[in-house]
């Protein structure tokens, strides 16, 4: 019935009048007189019928919408406990009840643990919270029975279902909570989670999903949905506090990050004349602005969070990073093919530095030179993204000469290490992170066997093939960072085929000009 009488909700049938009843009456009494005529006679007694007197005053009741049954006072001797009851029926199809249980330890009572979001509970109207005690379902008591009991009686119910409740006094706080939307930077699966208290009301995620926060009321087991799943029911997701605690106890001593990517580069305009390839941290005695804590060592990596914050969807964005990425993996080659593709769309930073010019070398063109004491000045006052220190020279990629790239509304490629893109993700810079990585061995050496490395050991620089050791410091250096640093790239290419990876970058900056995506939500704020 509930289903049929929802295909008229749809119609909304509304009623012609409230008081059928009243004018039926009347018109028995009116028709009483006239009785000759054999119509007359048939619907006087029509009226008269006592279903037909039922059904026109059911009608009017619901015409008039006085839904709510008029209880007869509770009587005088019942005690408190009794009177606290609530006798609760859902209607449920064969979907889940969206409710998990649990049985307290000492009193053996049955409590209501959580109810779903957007599942059949919840959408009943919130007749059921939890922490209410049930007493019996369908007229059983549950008293004696174990929660799996009666997890079976309510997953055969169809149909009706009865409760026997008594309220908890706890008030549903998630009712008023902001539902917030983060990304997943871990796999979930609830049938592998020993410690979910119901694997069935668990939801299975992968790493980058966009998840829907929908209840935060238990401190350890949130309610998400995926976003975009139609199914209205929320599923349970650890909370990212007790995630992070898991992890923090399973964590192995970190093992330290190669610094050969960091260490390995070379002063741009000496090895390489593509105004592309401005790197230039590039000996071991190069020290970052990098804040104190966020270095490549093992003693102090940075909290990796395995939710993101808060996010929200927005339109373009200004800058692309590329990086931190493994030394000749092929980040230049990306960003050269970019620029070469449409040197209006997108820009590229010029260095500034300490050293004296050369004589071929032009002011704001291979760098901006400027004296040692002012290149100081500047990293005292912030106006760094990272700078480094080679052969007691300093080379830096300012905040402003970015900011000049942005003004000419192209899109900035930059190549910059992890504690830069904590800096630049912001409202105003709005980074989009890229992380190219090498493909598996094998295809490194298939694709890259004309291809050549600029040496970073000898100290000229020169270009040479690559070796097996070159490409295992390349996979050993990409899965490194992945895992230290992979919270912080929206996108990772697999440089195989360079075109294919090429095309793939395309289009990804593509789908992040034209379309909405997620970002943190403190970046729509100005
Ligand atoms: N997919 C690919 N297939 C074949 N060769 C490639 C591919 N990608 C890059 N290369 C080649 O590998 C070499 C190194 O590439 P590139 O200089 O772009 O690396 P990089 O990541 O910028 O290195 P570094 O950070 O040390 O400057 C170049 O000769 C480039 O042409």
């Amino acid at each position: 019935i509930h289903e049929r009488l929802q295909h008229y909700e749809e119609s909304k049938p509304a009623p012609v009048m409230d008081s059928a009843a009243v004018l039926a009456q009347d018109l028995s009494e009116q028709l009483k007189i006239k009785s000759e005529n054999g119509d007359i006679k048939e619907l006087a007694k029509l009226l008269e019928n006592p279903h037909v007197k039922s059904l026109l005053s059911v009608h009017d009741t619901v015409a008039q919408k006085r839904y709510d049954p008029e209880l007869p006072p509770l009587p005088e001797y019942l005690n408190i406990e009794e009177s606290s009851v609530k006798i609760i029926r859902l209607v449920k199809n064969k979907e889940p009840l969206g409710a998990t249980i649990r049985r307290d330890d000492e009193t053996g009572a049955i409590f209501v643990a959580r109810i779903m979001r957007g599942g059949a509970a919840d959408r009943s109207g919130r007749l059921i919270h939890s922490g209410d005690e049930v007493k019996e379902v369908n007229g059983i008591p549950v008293d004696d029975k174990k929660p799996e009991d009666i997890i079976r009686i309510l997953a055969q119910s169809q149909g009706a279902i009865t409760f026997k409740v008594v309220p908890g006094l706890k008030e549903d706080a998630s009712i008023r909570e902001p539902k917030v939307f983060l990304r997943a930077l871990f796999d979930y699966d609830p049938s592998n989670d020993s410690a979910i208290p119901c694997k069935e009301a668990g939801l299975r995620f992968k790493k980058g999903s966009i998840l829907q926060i929908m209840s935060q009321e238990d401190a350890t087991w949130w309610q998400a949905k995926l976003d975009g799943d139609a199914n209205p029911r929320a599923g349970l997701i650890p909370s990212k506090q007790f995630q992070e605690s898991r992890r923090f106890a399973l964590r192995q001593p970190a093992a330290t990050l190669p610094l050969q990517r960091t260490l390995s580069r070379r002063p741009s305009s000496e090895d390489r004349s593509s105004i592309l390839s401005r790197s230039f941290t590039t000996s071991s005695s190069l020290t970052h602005n990098c804040p104190k804590g966020e270095r490549f060592s093992s003693s102090c990596f940075p909290a990796y969070p395995l939710l993101s914050c808060p996010l929200r969807r927005c339109g373009a964005q200004s800058c692309l990073c590329q990086g931190p990425g493994p030394s000749g993996v092929g980040m230049n080659e990306l960003k050269r093919k970019l620029l070469i593709s449409d040197p209006q769309h997108f820009g590229v930073t010029i260095p500034h530095t300490s050293r004296p010019k050369k004589n071929q070398e032009s002011d704001g063109v291979e760098y901006h030179f400027i004296s040692k004491h002012l290149f100081e000045a500047d990293i005292h006052n912030n106006k760094f993204v990272e700078y480094g220190e080679y052969k007691g020279n300093y080379y830096g990629t300012s905040l402003d000469t970015l900011r000049g790239v942005l003004t000419k509304k192209k899109v900035c490629l930059l190549d910059v290490q992890p504690h830069a893109i904590k800096l630049l993700r912001t409202a105003e810079f709005k980074p989009f992170v890229v992380f190219v990585k090498p493909p598996k061995m094998e295809r490194l050496r298939e694709t890259r066997k004309n291809a050549k490395i600029i040496s970073s050991k000898d100290d000229k620089g020169s270009a040479r093939p690559f070796t097996e050791e070159d490409f295992q410091e390349m996979l050993n250096t990409a899965e490194m960072m992945e895992s230290q640093y992979g919270h912080l790239f929206e996108k990772v290419i697999v440089n195989d085929d360079l075109t294919t990876a090429f095309s793939e970058l395309q289009s990804a900056l593509k789908r992040v000009e034209t379309g909405t995506h997620w970002v943190p939500v403190s970046w729509t704020h100005s």
